[in-house]
């Protein structure tokens, strides 16, 4: 059994919204594919209404295969400080062809303001390990999880784009979906993440340098977020670039194009185009962009995310636990 279902990018490819159908008769929801967490939740009629702007909610009560999980709940949040929470139904989960007849859903009654502003997003699916699922007493199994045994391969692959739709395939690998040989990296999972060591970087056409970055591959976060001084070795190649404590970031100017940014995977390498990490303009006046590149600082750890995964096709192999990168 395999499936694959299209993604699309918000504006600036803040993040990848998916479509996903929740119970009898179907109710259709567009989520955030998340690999940074595990639990798969929406926005539900259970919510006070002044929390609801715009979202599509699931509605239990109108899904004749729902099921409460009896004493279950669920809390979450999130490395920018964004939180949920809620209680928990069973029901069936399609995801393009593919259906988990008993799906944890777990169904929101509080949301923070972040998830309330966004009126394209319904709510999260978690493509991390089980083991950091937040239901108690007893943690659910994500989509993936359910799926994997009965998938021609226990992977799913993320192919997503720069300002247009991408897609998550689950089960296959397309060769028609990427170029040259995939760099194939061993997955550290103890954390629940899709974690991984890179051996180092590269600025613009220079020279390689050794400097090994821990961190995960997380589709669930916008922007590459590395090890201060790797940040400030990239930064140091633009002309007018600074750290603007009051946009939180790096800030340069806009034109020129900025360098690429090249990072190792086990032998092989992923180039950021330079123009892929000019993130968004801060003002139009004096044409200032944010840096698609930031500090990790205060995580613990650094995180792959939007940024570095566009410009790949990238493989989620639990089976092997290990992590693929191709160029495309
Ligand atoms: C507010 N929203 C939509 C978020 C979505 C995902 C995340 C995240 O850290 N995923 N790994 C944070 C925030």
């Amino acid at each position: 059994d395999f499936g694959s279902v299209s993604t699309d990018p918000e504006k600036h490819d803040v993040e990848y919204l998916t479509p996903i159908s929740i119970g009898t008769p179907p109710q259709d929801l567009i989520v955030d594919f998340d690999t940074g967490s595990s639990d798969l939740w929406v926005f539900s009629t259970e919510m006070a209404a002044s929390d609801i702007k715009g979202q599509t909610v699931y509605d239990p009560s109108n899904s004749s295969t729902s099921q409460i999980l009896q004493g279950s709940t669920w809390e979450i949040t999130y490395g920018d400080g964004s939180s949920s929470s809620g209680d928990v139904y069973i029901d069936t989960v399609t995801i393009g062809n593919l259906t988990v007849p008993n799906q944890a859903v777990e169904a929101a009654k509080k949301v923070s303001s972040e998830f309330t502003e966004d009126p394209n997003n319904d709510g999260l699916l978690g493509l991390g390990f089980t083991s950091i699922n937040t239901v108690q007493p007893t943690p659910q199994n994500t989509f993936f999880d359910n799926i994997k045994e009965s998938l021609d391969a226990r992977l799913f692959t993320a192919d997503l784009k720069h300002g247009a739709p991408g897609s998550y395939n689950f089960g296959y690998i397309d060769p028609a979906a990427y170029i040259g040989n995939i760099s194939w990296t061993p997955v550290d999972n103890s954390q629940g993440f899709w974690g991984f060591t890179s051996p180092g970087y590269a600025v613009g056409t220079g020279a390689f340098r050794n400097h090994s970055m821990t961190g995960i591959a997380d589709t669930g976060t916008t922007l590459l977020l590395l090890p201060k001084s790797v940040v400030s070795a990239y930064y140091k190649e633009i002309q007018g670039a600074e750290y603007d404590s009051d946009q939180g970031g790096y800030v340069f100017p806009c034109s020129p194009t900025p360098p690429d940014f090249v990072f190792g995977v086990n032998n092989g390498i992923v180039t950021v185009p330079g123009d892929m990490v000019s993130y968004a303009p801060v003002d139009t006046a004096n044409q200032n962009c944010f840096g698609g590149i930031q500090r990790d600082t205060g995580i613990g750890f650094s995180i792959f995310g939007d940024v570095a995964l566009k410009t790949s096709f990238v493989v989620f192999d639990a089976g092997g636990l290990q992590l693929g990168w191709a160029a495309k």
